[in-house]
């Protein structure tokens, strides 16, 4: 049973010819993009995809998926995996580091799809740290600032490489863990305003449908 691709392929049923699509980034949107691509080979359907990653860039090239740009293109439909998902639609993401181009993505798409499973639903955001992209010069404010706000925060480190994840913006990450996340809504517009944030991981607008992979089958929310 997999989950995440029960997900990612359901989303792909959603794609119509014609589309341009906004290509979330993620071991779930992995499987979307691949659906995307089959229905390109097997059905012909004309589509572009705009990446919000260089994970998903390389994955759409590979399964021959033109690619366009918010510069030429508006987007119709764009597809994203979380790292939390709570009852109102407000998100948790950044877990891989891409939240600054998937929130410019997913936010002007008409339509924005997210796919999770099961394990990613959750009542309150919060048990999953708010990642914060910061210019790397601004580190030690915006913690300080982060940690006012009441956070605990890390500078996320890589793992197969000394030192700190460098963004595909050449910027760090802070994990920036909160006791509690009273108003997502708020603390996404709070977040934004410490001098040095490039973009933080909090999604509170936007989501049209919530698509989850459960041992019992697909749930469309
Ligand atoms: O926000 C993201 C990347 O920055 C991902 O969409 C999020 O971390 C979920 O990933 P996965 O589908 O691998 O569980």
């Amino acid at each position: 049973m997999n989950l995440k691709k029960d997900a990612g392929y359901k989303a792909a049923e959603y794609v119509k010819d014609g589309d341009i699509l906004g290509l979330g980034t993620g071991s779930t949107t992995h499987y979307f993009i691949e659906k995307v691509g089959m229905r390109i080979k097997e059905e012909g359907i004309n589509v572009m995809g705009i990446p919000t990653s260089f994970q998903s860039l390389l994955l759409a090239k590979q399964w021959n998926i033109p690619i366009t740009s918010l510069e030429e293109h508006d987007i119709d439909l764009a597809v994203d995996g979380a790292d939390e998902v709570d009852g109102d639609f407000n998100l948790i993401k950044g877990g891989g580091a891409a939240h600054t181009k998937e929130k410019i993505v997913d936010y002007s798409a008409k339509k924005f799809i997210v796919i999770v499973d099961e394990s990613k639903c959750v009542d309150k955001l919060g048990a999953f740290p708010v990642p914060v992209e910061v210019i790397p010069e601004a580190s030690r404010t915006v913690i300080n600032a982060l940690e006012d706000m009441g956070a605990s925060c890390e500078i996320r480190m890589a793992e197969r490489k000394d030192g700190p994840v460098i963004t595909d913006n050449g910027n760090f990450v802070i994990d920036a863990k909160f006791d509690e996340i009273e108003s997502p809504c708020h603390l996404e517009i709070d977040l934004n305003t410490i001098p040095g944030v490039v973009e933080n991981g909090i999604f509170s607008q936007m989501v049209d449908k919530v698509i989850v992979g459960t041992s019992e089958g697909i749930k469309e929310l």
